[in-house]
């Protein structure tokens, strides 16, 4: 066996060479930090319900994600775990009593415990293998009103357009690889989920979505109502980009053959995705206070994912990559603080993404930024 201390809990997992799927049960280390930020938004999200709430922990693997809601976020009362393997369902037994918790312990195909629990639980966390597309139709179904739906996607390969092929099989949906395609990811599985809601008549907005190492996740706040759902869907639509001089843009609903107002190339589309915001400013402002009173090992890298989304509330989606733009006009690339500076002062809007280091998110257009650098090699020769 294995230790693990992460957050407050100590639990033992079998001993495995790698990570993978074929371990008996599965446990990764790196999605410490998924857990981490998971952790701080059950806690805000309990924070607006004001009561005790229920969890479901519907791919438990060690039981982790259960006992840790248990043990670390205050007003818990009860937690689900299930895991369709039985060595993972013996695992979570163990854990649970090695962290002196009782979550519920089930041994469920999760689409038909979820369908088995119908609007039981406010919290509900999705952490498959690979896509989770198979089951949110079931989720979507199984969450109740004013819930916390939490989806965990690891095909990301599909997702940001690598292969073509899985995305349109799994999500319905053509990703586009562009510099911004973990965002354009992110939007497909955030337009998936709502669309799953919908269906329902249930609505969605985002309280924090993030494409972070190999994996993507969204916080969706479900609430019920055909109109909610209707609102919903207004923010579906698709990303047009134009490979030729890097301009995009977005369009509501089905988008037409279009050519680049800029350059007249054919743009190429994504979607359908979420173009609404990603993230909710206040809800995340209340995880960056709940992290003051947790114990958490990621604790400085979780701040500062949460700080850059804050930044990226209401601006608009997709994102320029500076680097990629001075590599096409041929030139080196400033400091990206000047891009920044030189737009805030013509009057744009400006923002950096959590996904790139070298990405800004702004109102302005392709050529207002490349006259900007252009402006900032002049001024430096
Ligand atoms: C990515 S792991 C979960 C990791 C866990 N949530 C954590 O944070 O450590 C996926 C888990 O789903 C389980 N699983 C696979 N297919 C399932 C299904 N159809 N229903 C329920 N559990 C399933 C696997 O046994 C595995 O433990
Ligand atoms: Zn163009």
């Amino acid at each position: 066996m294995i230790t693990i201390n992460e957050g407050s809990v100590t639990i033992e997992v079998p001993d495995f060479s790698k990570v993978s799927s074929r371990a008996p049960v599965f446990y990764n280390p790196v999605m410490e930090f998924n857990r981490d930020v998971s952790v701080l938004a059950v806690q805000a999200f309990q924070r607006i319900l004001d009561r005790e709430i229920s969890v479901a922990d519907t791919f438990s693997g060690s039981g982790i994600r259960a006992i840790r809601y248990l043990v670390e976020v205050d007003g818990v009362s009860e937690a689900a775990a299930n895991d369709i393997n039985p060595l993972a369902v013996k695992c979570i037994e163990h854990n649970s009593e090695l962290n002196s918790v009782s979550p519920l312990v089930s041994r469920e195909d999760a689409a038909i415990f979820l369908r088995g629990n119908p609007g039981r639980f406010d919290v509900i966390d999705v952490d498959p293998f690979g896509t989770p597309a198979p089951f949110m139709d079931s989720a979507a179904a199984s969450a109740r009103n004013r819930s916390l739906l939490a989806v965990t996607a690891t095909d990301t390969s599909g997702l940001c357009g690598t292969y073509i092929k899985p995305c349109l099989r799994k999500y319905s949906a053509r990703p586009l690889k562009t510099e911004y395609c973990h965002e354009t990811g992110l939007r497909i599985l955030a337009g998936f989920t709502a669309m799953n809601l919908a269906r329902y008549s249930k609505g969605a907005s985002f309280l924090l979505s993030h494409s972070s190492q190999h994996y993507m996740r969204i916080y969706a706040h479900v609430r019920r109502g055909a109109r909610r759902a209707d609102e919903t869907l207004k923010n579906i639509g698709y990303i047009l980009h134009c490979f030729s001089c890097l301009h995009h843009e977005d369009v509501r609903g089905v988008p037409e053959d279009r050519k680049c107002p800029l350059c007249g190339a054919k743009m190429d589309a994504a979607g359908p995705l979420w173009l609404g915001d990603l993230h909710d400013e206040k809800f995340i402002g209340s995880m960056m206070a709940e992290a003051k009173n947790k114990s958490l090992n990621k604790s400085e890298d979780v701040l500062k994912l949460l700080k850059t989304c804050i930044g990226e509330v209401g601006m608009p989606p997709g994102f320029y990559d500076v680097h990629e733009i001075c590599s096409k006009l041929g030139v080196s690339a400033p400091p990206l603080m000047d891009v920044m500076g030189g737009l805030g002062e013509a009057g744009f809007r400006v923002s950096r993404t959590h996904i790139r280091p070298t990405g800004i998110k702004t109102d302005a257009g392709v050529r207002e930024i490349e006259e900007i650098i252009m402006d900032l090699h002049g001024s430096r020769s």
